[in-house]
């Protein structure tokens, strides 16, 4: 496995001085712009000596310099970049970023060397737009952010993406006939989404689509993101504070922000909600595919980079726990032709996986499904691989350190505990994007679950509060790859054991 060592940046001083804390809070305020670094290698230079930099005078004489401000810095570096990248994209035929009606859905697919230019445009944009807004208006605006989620919330939720043809504009009055939304509120909320280049007006009083409108027509995976984003969760982030005001320690399933929000405090955690409707489950479920099957989160990547050479040598077997319907582990058979597969899940969503659960005879007489509920013990005895996928990150650190538990009567000497899932880094050390989006991820386990995204010493705690019999041997992350792979060992007779 191409093993990344996840960075580690500085390790807070227990006891600063003031001159430690001045210095560090500067630090921090530098790493806004220091965060694209860790990503795209910007020479050896600080971020502060970039903004310091120094230009010749225009007479060309090197005597007199000037300093480049943040601004222009920021400016130049958005400039260079998209230059380079719309080389790429012409040399490439490949078309002009667009908001059109007819732009592609995703940016196409980019040399590594063409996707970093794009992604420090991606940054250096937002850094270049908080700086000129400046703070006050940052926070200001900042926090109606949620009205994005209104109106988006508005148009899917009436399917009025559907109503407006693909080819032409519509009139506004036509429009409102094809709806129940009243006039007033079509209009506003179509204009407010057009603030976010969904929808545009090209006359006024006529609507078109724009590329992302166009999605939110076509695009089932991408309603059902916005429909279980816009109507489960962001009713429950807006109840999380009177959730946490009520129940500080935030551990329970079942006295969340969701909870609160559909008032169910104390009667059942989301799961059951969803198990209730059938709707609202299939709506999470095309929601979870529409993230989970996009870029960084491909089950290849663990597929591609986890040896289990050793264990298919000797036929061994992995457990797949809470596996669903076993995506993962006939992917991994089709690989490793020798090892067993054991997927465990719920036993509705073992009795509605596919059957048999490979078209391939080798893979599915080697991938078992069987009906297992992880908060009881585990069943499968001496496997060589105990494997959580986007588990644990549902479970506050009880929870999650019950599962753990589970194992133990079951582990054998070396049995590997292997959990992929988001590992948090440090702030400010991840690409800036990766950070944003898994600190969300972070806060929505909140509103649903009172759960949370973790960091790698976080990991090795909840292996220690499970068990001192675990080794725990760190947090590894491919290449591309948003989840990282954090792995202990059972060692019931501890020895030292060098970490990954
Ligand atoms: C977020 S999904 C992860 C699925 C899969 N591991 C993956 O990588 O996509 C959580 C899975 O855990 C299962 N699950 C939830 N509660 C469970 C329980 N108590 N016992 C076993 N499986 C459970 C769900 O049915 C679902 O398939």
């Amino acid at each position: 496995m191409t093993k990344l060592r996840i960075p580690w940046g500085r390790k807070s001083s227990t006891d600063p001085s003031t001159n430690e804390l001045d210095a560090e809070v500067k630090k921090q305020n530098r790493q806004s712009f220091s965060g694209l670094r860790s990503l795209i290698n910007w020479d050896t230079e600080t971020p502060m000596e970039q903004n310091q930099s120094t230009t010749s005078a225009p007479n060309g004489s090197n005597n007199k310099v000037q300093e480049v401000s943040q601004l222009i810095s920021l400016a130049k570096k958005i400039g260079a970049e998209a230059e380079k990248l719309e080389a790429y994209l012409k040399d490439n035929g490949l078309p002009d970023p667009s908001f059109g009606v007819d732009a592609p859905g995703d940016f196409p697919k980019l040399s590594e060397e063409a996707q970093r230019s794009r992604l420090e445009i991606v940054h250096a944009t937002k850094e270049l737009g908080d700086l000129v807004r400046g703070p006050r208006e940052n926070v200001r605006w900042g926090v109606w952010s949620f009205l994005d989620t209104l109106s988006l919330q508005v148009v899917n939720n009436y399917g009025i993406a559907k109503l407006v043809p693909l080819d032409k504009s519509i009139a506004l009055a036509e429009l409102q006939t094809k709806t129940t939304l009243d006039p007033v509120n079509l209009a506003r909320i179509l204009r407010h989404s057009m603030t976010n280049h969904v929808f545009c007006e090209p006359t006024p009083g006529f609507i078109a689509h724009t590329a992302s409108s166009r999605l939110l027509a076509q695009d089932g995976p991408l309603q059902d993101w916005v429909g279980f984003n816009s109507e489960d969760i962001f009713p429950a982030a807006a109840s999380v504070l009177s959730a946490i005001k009520t129940h500080p320690e935030a551990t329970s399933l079942t006295r969340t922000g969701f909870n609160v929000a559909f008032d169910t405090v104390d009667k059942e955690p989301m799961f059951a909600t969803f198990g209730k409707d059938p709707v609202r489950a299939k709506r999470m479920g095309g929601a979870m595919a529409s993230l989970t099957g996009g870029e960084g989160y491909e089950v290849q990547h663990f597929v591609d980079s986890y040896d289990l050479s050793e264990i298919d040598q000797k036929a061994g077997v992995l457990v797949d726990i809470g596996g669903s319907h076993g995506f993962v582990c006939t992917d991994l058979a089709k690989k490793w032709k020798n090892m067993k597969f054991v997927v465990q899940d719920l036993a509705k969503t073992v009795d509605s996986a596919p059957k048999p659960i490979s078209d391939d005879e080798s893979v599915a007489e080697r991938v078992e499904l069987q009906a297992h509920d992880f908060f009881q013990e585990q069943p499968v005895k001496n496997a060589d691989v105990y494997f959580f996928r986007w588990i644990m990150h549902n479970y506050s650190t009880p929870y999650a350190i019950k599962l753990l538990k589970n194992l133990v009567p079951a582990l054998k000497p070396g049995a590997r505990v292997v959990i992929n899932d988001h590992c948090l880094q440090e702030p400010g050390t991840e690409n800036p994007w990766d950070e944003k989006l898994m600190r969300s991820m972070d806060m929505v386990m909140l509103c649903l679950l009172n759960a949370q995204e973790r960091t790698e010493d976080e990991f090795r705690e909840l292996f220690r509060a499970a068990d001192e019999r675990f080794v725990f041997k760190g947090a590894s992350r491919s290449p591309g790859c948003r989840m990282s792979v954090i792995e202990a060992v059972w060692n019931p007779e501890p020895v030292e054991v060098e970490e990954m």
